[in-house]
């Protein structure tokens, strides 16, 4: 940041005495930093951070410290986008350079669904989105810093900005020690295999699909090293990064799937439904592709997901575009089938409305979408918490970015429960789909390094 200009900013900044906080956007392009640079220096923050990056890289932005944030116990969008417009209109906000390009965000998100849950996601609400202090845009290079207007110097502010801008840049990135797993086990193994089973004769014409999830349970010696994840989550491509601390709780996702996106009043998202794994061997993988391509079962998976997504979104639109055949997406275990979809929104759409009709897509619910979302309220294991929920950015606008919070963890202090599971639909059988949520399963084991099966208790791997 050049110093020298920032100053002619800020000295032509009026501090508005009716707002709460101010917020500083300026470049950070002249200096080295990175995810890792800035995790390290703000160690103290462990709790409070986030980093969130999209899958085209729309997005790279690390927020640190919430400073303010909007929560409900229930999601109402009025109340929400009340909330977000009411936090924004505390903040006074001033850019120092010309040709900004980044927006302030807020990042957070909602639960999967309002099923009690149990302790282990306590740290989270149903519904919530922060305000960070510092937060990095590392796409544009860019910083929002907010702080209380009260009692603030602007001057001493840019001196502190470089202080901290010159630290980060100097931070030693030195080996991580990698978190030492002591053990792991599936939870309810057999259980959930029953339960498919279950699910696959209450399936009929009219109740077409549900996603079962299962969870397995990851137990370290000592506390897992934070910024050991933050080095191995930069590994996979073609997904997205989540990387959330709130409280005593991080929840990791490398999904694969966009909720939906909005710009300039165009509505992106995608329909992801139907895989199969992708191995090592090319001949394998083009048998895979071809199969995946062609089979019946899973382009039924796909098709129910594709119409119930466009259905979600045609209140909202103006216009539809999407093709009627799915192509591959290929992630880096498995192999999705993919329908891109696009929607011109129309003048008085919100975001917080559109998320609350889309999610849960079939892809992570059911369908008949209310009929599954109670099945698996009912019958599934444990609570989802932020697995399969809706987690991303949000601006003063109905620009947003939402993720699905698939291929994920919760990390807890010595502990991580990971998150998997698969569409049931007629004809699904229990042991491929226990397979298939091995799969799935292999993104957070790779980032822990715990892919080795040697890791598995002897022990009834049911029991926990
Ligand atoms: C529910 C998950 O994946 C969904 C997303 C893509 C493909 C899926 C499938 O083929 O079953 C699932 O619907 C998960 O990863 O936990």
């Amino acid at each position: 940041m050049s110093l020298e200009s920032s100053r002619y900013f800020i000295e032509h900044i009026n501090l508005d005495v009716d707002k709460e906080y101010i917020t500083l956007h300026l470049p950070i392009d002249e200096y080295q930093i990175d995810e890792e640079k800035i995790f390290t220096y703000f160690k103290e923050s462990k709790g409070s951070r986030y980093w969130f990056k999209s899958k085209d890289n729309t997005y790279n932005v690390i927020g640190i410290n919430y400073i303010d944030s909007i929560w409900r116990d229930r999601f109402v969008p009025k109340a929400v986008e009340d909330s977000k417009a009411a936090l924004f209109n505390k903040i006074q906000q001033e850019a120092l350079s010309k040709n900004l390009k980044s927006k302030l965000s807020l990042f957070g998100g909602t639960l999967f669904d309002d099923k009690s849950s149990t302790d282990e996601w306590n740290d989270f609400k149903m519904v919530e989105f922060h305000l960070p202090e510092w937060q990095f845009d590392l796409k544009n290079q860019e910083l929002f810093l907010t702080r209380p207007i009260k009692g603030l110097v602007l001057e001493e502010l840019i001196e502190e900005i470089s202080g901290v801008l010159a630290e980060i840049e100097t931070e030693e990135l030195y080996e991580r020690d990698k978190p030492v797993v002591k053990s792991k086990r599936d939870i309810f193994p057999n259980e959930w295999k029953k339960l498919v089973q279950e699910a696959v004769e209450n399936l009929d014409q009219d109740f077409k699909k549900v996603v079962l999830a299962r969870q397995k349970l990851i137990l370290f010696e000592s506390r897992a090293k934070r910024l050991y994840l933050i080095r191995r989550l930069k590994d996979e491509m073609d997904t997205y990064t989540i990387y959330y601390e709130k409280g005593n709780s991080t929840f990791v996702s490398k999904t694969p799937e966009k909720l939906f996106s909005i710009k300039d009043s165009e509505l992106t998202t995608n329909a992801i439904a139907g895989s199969i794994q992708r191995l090592d061997d090319q001949v394998q993988n083009e048998a895979h592709k071809d199969f995946l391509l062609n089979d019946d079962k899973n382009l039924f998976e796909h098709k129910v997901v594709r119409d119930s997504i466009i259905s979600d979104i045609a209140p909202f639109s103006q216009g539809l575009n999407y093709k009627k055949i799915p192509q591959l997406l290929e992630n880096r275990y498995i192999y999705h089938l993919y329908t891109p979809i696009q929607a011109m929104l129309k003048e008085d759409a919100d975001e917080f409305s559109i998320l609350k009709q889309i999610h849960p897509t079939p892809a992570v619910g059911g369908l008949p979408k209310e009929k599954a979302s109670e099945y698996i309220k009912e019958r599934e294991y444990g609570t989802r918490g932020l697995y399969a929920a809706p987690l991303g950015i949000i601006h003063e606008d109905i620009e947003c970015e939402f993720a699905v919070g698939l291929r994920s963890m919760l990390i807890a202090a010595k502990s991580a429960t990971l998150f998997a599971g698969c569409g049931i639909v007629k004809g699904s059988d229990p042991e491929e789909e226990f397979m298939e949520t091995e799969v799935k399963f292999t993104p957070m084991l790779n980032v822990l390094e715990a892919t080795t099966n040697e890791l598995y208790k002897s022990s009834d791997s049911s029991d926990i």
